[in-house]
């Protein structure tokens, strides 16, 4: 038997960690939360303080984190009423509640064998394998043993993920009469990465399959959507992926477009990125060059997002129960293989003659 069917059979896992991002909830709280995010990353500083002027626009406070409770409140009442007993837990990468406090109190509590559920529908070094690094990191810290962990898989090809931001891009759509309808563009957004991280993961094709199946769902044919990226960080000379909204909102305007419906499927919720790049920058651009705009929200606490994260929990405590997917992939690994999201490789100059 190999090691994914082995791990596949596992049944006995006895709580949930949700993990997220996390966002600040202070002014204060703005320069320390950037300081953990971009810690050994190559972002120059003068980013880092462009990016505080964004949560600085709305008081310091990231609306990530109290999403995050919400979302937890309704799966906690998904779970009661599906008859899931497993308690859940939240740790943050960047900021309180960290991973690290939660493990403890979640050794403290006995629990032995966990699921992380990774608020990210996409694999790629950032939404997956740091995630598992922040987990194990937290794990060292803990004196005898840690709790053990498994991670639910990527959903961005699941059945309800799809209809749940399909219903997302319908009521946007339904904000344009019925002509402007049959003639708006739909630009989906998620986060640029580096091509060096999207080198080591499937980042964009399971996002380009995402797109692909939402807009059939909606009946907006393959001219009329594109993928596209937004919130690029990094030093400008460092390739990330694109096109940024920004530049495809004026490209869709060359081409006279007029109406565009942006669904932001490379996140779960409304924060920061979606409040500030799209809302208030994309719109900027969308308004100067005269371009009706409607921005689709995220899943959020969307019924059916609440329900498919139930499905992928239940799936990994029972063995019999189906693993849905859609589309051409098929379901993603429970077991994430070892070079899954490889970290991007680290370009440092090196002296003459060195390696
Ligand atoms: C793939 C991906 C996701 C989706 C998967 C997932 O959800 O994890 C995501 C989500 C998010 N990104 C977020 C915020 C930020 N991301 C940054 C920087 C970066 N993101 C990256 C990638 C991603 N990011 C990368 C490659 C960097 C460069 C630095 C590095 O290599 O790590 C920076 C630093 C400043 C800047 O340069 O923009 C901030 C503040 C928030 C929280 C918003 C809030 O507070 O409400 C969320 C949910
Ligand atoms: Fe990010």
């Amino acid at each position: 038997m190999s090691e994914h069917q082995v791990q596949r059979s596992a049944t006995d896992f006895d709580a949930v960690l949700v993990v997220s991002f996390g966002g600040p909830e202070k002014r204060e709280d703005v320069l320390p939360f950037l300081e953990n995010v971009l810690r050994g990353r190559n972002v120059p500083r003068e980013r880092m303080l462009e990016v505080a002027e964004h949560y600085y626009h709305f008081d310091g406070v990231s609306p990530i984190n109290e999403q995050c409770r919400e979302l937890i409140e309704a799966l906690k009442s998904e779970f009661d009423s599906s008859g899931v007993t497993l308690p859940i837990y939240w740790g943050n990468r960047n900021w309180n509640p960290f991973l690290t406090d939660t493990i403890e109190q979640m050794k403290a509590d006995g629990v032995r064998n966990a699921l992380a559920l990774v608020l990210s529908s996409y694999s790629s070094y950032s939404g997956c394998r740091q995630y598992r690094e922040n987990v194990y990191a937290a794990c060292d810290q803990i004196d005898g043993d840690a709790p053990k962990f498994g991670k639910i898989r990527v959903w961005y090809n699941h059945p309800l993920w799809v209809q749940a931001n399909a219903d997302r891009v319908s009521a946007a759509l339904d904000e344009f009469e019925a002509e402007a309808r049959e003639s708006a563009h739909l630009a989906f957004t998620a986060h640029s990465i580096p091509a060096s991280m999207a080198q080591t993961s499937a980042y964009e094709q399971q996002l380009r399959e995402s797109c692909r199946l939402v807009a059939e769902a909606v009946g907006v044919p393959e001219s009329r959507w594109e993928l596209v990226f937004q919130s690029r960080s990094g030093r400008p000379q460092d390739p990330w992926l694109e096109p940024d909204i920004c530049d495809h909102l004026r490209s869709l305007r060359e081409k006279e477009v007029a109406y565009v419906v942006i669904s932001p499927i490379g996140f779960v919720s409304d924060h920061m990125e979606v409040l500030y790049d799209l809302d208030d920058e994309a719109r900027g651009v969308a308004d100067e060059i005269g371009l009706t705009m409607v921005r689709a929200k995220t899943v959020g606490t969307h019924p059916d997002f609440v329900k498919m994260l139930r499905e992928l929990v239940q799936e990994r405590l029972d063995r019999d129960q189906p693993q849905r997917a859609c589309g051409q992939f098929g379901p993603n690994h429970d077991v994430c293989p070892v070079d899954c999201c490889a970290p991007p490789p680290r370009r440092r100059p090196v002296p003459a003659g060195g390696n």
